[in-house]
């Protein structure tokens, strides 16, 4: 990766101790980028992971999701891992739409879930390893 990489990190509710878990087995990788998150999301990662340094946007509900979605538009997110809850409705689901559809436009990596997520991270590490 040409520069520090900024991934978002985002999980829904029954999501979250799923993603807290999968940032502290890669909080070296994730140490060495940028890191922006949903609110709530944010929180719960730090908490896991004291040494991250996160920027905390809005929460999901409350246009968190719209804020990665521009972040996103802007060149500024160059990777999404988002832990989602297929099996909830969700209030604000026409903006994780949206997000998904920005993702997909600006052809930035994406992970949906934890089987996507590994190899992702896996492969930011061993880039970093050849790069540095
Ligand atoms: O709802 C979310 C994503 O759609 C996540 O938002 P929070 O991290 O604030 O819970």
């Amino acid at each position: 990766m040409p520069e520090k990489a900024c991934i978002a990190l985002i999980a829904h509710d029954q999501k979250k101790d799923d993603l807290a878990d999968f940032a502290r087995s890669y909080e070296t990788v994730l140490a060495k980028c940028r890191i922006v998150a949903t609110g709530t999301t944010g929180g719960r990662v730090q908490e896991a992971c004291p040494s991250l340094d996160i920027t905390r946007l809005k929460s999901g509900p409350l246009g968190g999701d719209q804020q990665i979605g521009a972040l996103i538009a802007t060149g500024e997110v160059s990777m999404l891992i988002f832990f989602v809850d297929p099996l909830t409705a969700m209030p604000h689901d026409v903006d994780v739409k949206a997000l998904m559809r920005l993702a997909t436009v600006y052809d930035i990596p994406m992970a949906l879930n934890r089987a996507t997520a590994e190899p992702l991270l896996a492969y930011t590490a061993g880039q970093m390893a050849a790069s540095a």
